[in-house]
């Protein structure tokens, strides 16, 4: 069953129109990931969600109801923002226990959820503090907490780790990752511009780009079998390589040719007919490049080498365009040197040159 379903909606900001019949359908106990760089309308779709801005046409449906005209309180969903919004006069306790106060909930019932998100959030001996006498991470916390105490069916989130460091962003998304598996059957909606966040948290990622979704997969499809290059080039550090060229009938069946590098296709799943002659761009990840003794991709001149510990970057450079090959921590290359490169054909992406559609 969905939890959340948008239905062909439209959104408008006066003369500016945002969606034109978005449709998204999101199961129950779900964590959706909205990725997609600045502008794409990620925000403008969880603020459609959440009732914080009105659509212009189209439906939108929480748990079986159609909530299109509901205000966002009556939606049932908790949302969390990138800036934490306490009220810095209230303690941990009394900014979780705000919302339910207002809602007029009774006190024993606020205290047991106050006390239980306190303990999923590891957060308990903090419930007397003042936000100003906690860390960035820890107040980004007591936010989630203050959600969590909505016992909301749907949380939505908008890039709630931006604020934060590069260490507490890494340890409070196994947090979210962790608290998800805990809750079972809530259902999650994450906005992010950053894709490592959506690799590991997402069960799906819906890729946008200018107000319109490219592609919603798991995050193993989003890698691997990407639906177009913006996609392509947008999951992925470093860069997927993109090698133009086109496809032709050799002795081996159908090839890739790029100059004089050529690359057997007779093992590549198509998804489209392919048609000989047509100019393609062939994808491939820096560590589906792999350094072979023999093969026929040689001659490869290494520019420049960047060692990152767990593994190394080699940037090469070669008639048909530059590549990044991503090897192991201990590899080590001269520049000037020459590489040669083998190729799974099953591990590549090929897209038209036109379109840019995947093949
Ligand atoms: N109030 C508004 N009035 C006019 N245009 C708006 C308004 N809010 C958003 N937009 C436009 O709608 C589009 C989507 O914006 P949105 O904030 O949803 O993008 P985003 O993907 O969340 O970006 P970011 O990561 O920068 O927050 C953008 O082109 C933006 O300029």
């Amino acid at each position: 069953m969905s939890t959340v379903s948008v239905r062909d909606v439209t959104v408008a900001f006066e003369s500016v129109q945002v969606f034109d019949g978005l449709s998204l359908d999101i199961d129950e106990g779900e964590f959706i990931v909205l990725l997609g760089p600045s502008g794409c309308g990620k925000s403008t779709l969880l603020n459609a969600i959440a009732g914080l801005l009105d659509v212009a046409d189209g439906q939108i449906w929480i748990n079986g109801k159609n909530v299109t005209w509901e205000e966002p309180k009556d939606r049932g969903i908790a949302m969390v923002f990138q800036s934490y919004a306490l009220y810095p006069r209230m303690s941990v306790r009394e900014n979780m226990s705000f919302g339910l106060k207002m809602a007029k909930t009774p006190r024993a019932e606020i205290e047991k959820r106050v006390t239980k998100a306190a303990e999923l959030l590891q957060i308990t001996p903090l419930l007397d503090r003042r936000p100003d006498q906690l860390s960035g991470g820890q107040r980004q916390r007591v936010a989630i907490g203050r959600a969590l105490v909505r016992d909301a069916a749907v949380f939505l989130f908008d890039e709630p780790l931006s604020n934060l460091d590069a260490k507490l962003r890494n340890e409070l998304r196994v947090e979210i990752k962790r608290l998800h598996a805990r809750l079972g059957k809530t259902t999650m909606v994450y906005v992010t511009h950053d894709q490592i966040e959506a690799m590991t948290l997402a069960d799906r990622i819906v890729v946008m780009r200018e107000q319109k979704i490219q592609q919603i997969g798991t995050p193993d499809e989003i890698y691997h079998r990407p639906a177009n290059l913006f996609v392509a080039g947008f999951v992925g550090s470093p860069q997927m390589n993109f090698i133009k060229g086109r496809l032709e009938n050799t002795g081996e069946g159908l090839s890739f040719l790029a100059g004089d590098r050529r690359l057997s296709l007779s093992a590549y799943p198509f998804a489209t007919a392919p048609s000989p002659g047509q100019e393609v761009v062939l994808g491939v990840r820096p560590e589906h490049l792999e350094i072979a003794s023999k093969g026929i991709w040689q001659g490869f001149k290494v520019d420049i080498v960047e060692p990152m510990g767990a593994d190394t970057i080699i940037w090469c450079s070669d008639p048909i365009g530059s590549v990044q090959v991503r090897t192991t921590g201990s590899r080590r290359a001269a520049p000037g040197e020459s590489l040669t490169l083998h190729i799974d054909p099953t591990q590549v992406s090929l897209f038209s040159a036109e379109t840019g559609e995947r093949l």
